[in-house]
């Protein structure tokens, strides 16, 4: 008999796979807003938007017809030649930001906004260490996963990334942080709400210090808004829940709307220290990007898509802790960022809800399952969330 079109693409993606990613059985081909399918038709509300990245929904429409407009326009151009598209990408972003941030390095990815960073706190510190979090994530390139705690992600690669120049300190440990801080930092590096390290808010007196130590040492304050940017948080910023300015924020995922994009954004103090050519890409800053990045910053401004996050999430996790069960340990999170702690093992209910309740929910550490759906989820849609999660926690 013919194979069926999804046994047919698993088994293709599958052979042709590098192998790194455990594969689920199931092949997702349309999005619309919250609703993904599958190719066998079914339908699934989304709470992973590809790891935080649909905040303005599957295939906004703004943003799709940003895309259309400029594919057939201008895909690509070096950042040595401006560009409209791209003008207007950084007048809107910096539109969003603190005054003092808005120099800006544009790149494809979270982690290569990590790796900038990274080269603007050397260049401009004249320093090589760095302090990160327990529990952090930068990426996984050997220069963000020298900033990665995971122990299984950073540990084969230890002899080749630059290990011994970087002081892992307990996410919230003011001592902590005081006694690793000296004048050979660079910077410190940290998330405003840890993700993939299991959805943790961080203490705000713990930001402030960082922002006060970084000051007294001559370092950077570099916050990775990678996952908490663009009102996931139910700010705009993660960091404006905390009242601090950092010296440098990256970004990524939830920026274009879906489309890949980075951005290392910085002081002129900083940025004026990296020598001309000192670093350098050739998609960063694509028209393609920069015009669905425009599409999905316009959108989320309009529809103040931040202040929406935050309702909904109160909502979210308000209706997550009115489920009396015993496995659940904690429901925390800011924002529609989201993560339930269980007193176990997290992937066999995060698969149950793949399977049967027609819900796509993640993981962040073995013990939580972790919520990122899209911030223009409707209450309706959280109620079938919740009441599905309870229905397999049963
Ligand atoms: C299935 C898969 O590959 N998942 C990704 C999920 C990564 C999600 N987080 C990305 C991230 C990054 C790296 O961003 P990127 O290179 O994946 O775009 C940096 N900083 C923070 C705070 C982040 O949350 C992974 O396991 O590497």
């Amino acid at each position: 008999t013919a194979t069926r079109p999804t046994q047919h693409w698993l088994e293709t993606e599958q052979r042709y796979d590098s192998g790194v990613f455990n594969k689920h059985d199931r092949v997702i081909v349309r999005g619309e807003n919250a609703l993904v399918w599958d190719s066998e038709g079914r339908e699934y509300i989304d709470c992973t938007t590809g790891s935080g990245v649909a905040s303005v929904g599957h295939c906004n429409p703004e943003v799709v017809r940003a895309i259309q407009q400029q594919a057939a326009t201008l895909l690509t151009v070096s950042q040595l030649l401006p560009n409209d598209r791209r003008a207007e990408f950084l007048e809107v972003l910096t539109g969003l930001l603190p005054a003092a941030l808005h120099r800006v390095f544009l790149c494809n990815s979270g982690t290569e906004a990590m790796e900038a960073a990274k080269k603007f706190a050397v260049t401009a510190t004249g320093r090589s260490r760095f302090i990160s979090m327990k529990r952090g994530f930068s990426g996984r390139s050997l220069g963000a996963l020298a900033f990665t705690w995971e122990p299984k992600y950073r540990e084969p690669f230890q002899n080749v990334i630059d290990g011994k120049n970087v002081e892992f300190v307990t996410y919230g440990d003011v001592a902590a942080l005081e006694a690793a801080m000296d004048d050979s930092i660079a910077a410190i590096i940290m998330e405003p709400v840890q993700g993939e390290g299991g959805v943790r808010p961080a203490d705000a007196a713990f930001v402030r210090a960082a922002r006060e130590l970084s000051q007294r040492h001559g370092a950077l304050l570099i916050l990775d808004e990678i996952q908490t940017g663009f009102g996931r948080t139910g700010k705009m910023f993660g960091m404006e829940h905390f009242g601090v300015v950092p010296d440098g924020i990256t970004l990524a995922k939830a920026m274009a709307g879906g489309v890949p994009v980075g951005a290392f954004v910085t002081t002129p103090e900083v940025a004026d220290k990296m020598p001309a050519g000192g670093h350098g890409g050739t998609f960063g800053g694509n028209p393609l990007a920069m015009a669905a990045g425009v599409a999905a910053m316009r959108f989320m401004q309009r529809e103040k898509l931040a202040e929406q996050a935050a309702e909904k999430g109160e909502y979210f996790m308000r209706r997550l802790r009115e489920i009396a069960s015993p496995k659940i340990r904690e429901v925390r999170g800011l924002g529609l960022m989201i993560g339930v702690e269980l007193k176990e093992k997290s992937a066999p209910y995060i698969k149950a809800l793949e399977e049967h309740e027609g819900v796509l929910a993640l993981q962040a550490t073995p013990l939580v399952v972790r919520f990122l759906p899209p911030l223009t989820i409707s209450h309706a849609q959280i109620d079938r969330v919740v009441e599905a999660f309870a229905r397999v926690l049963r």
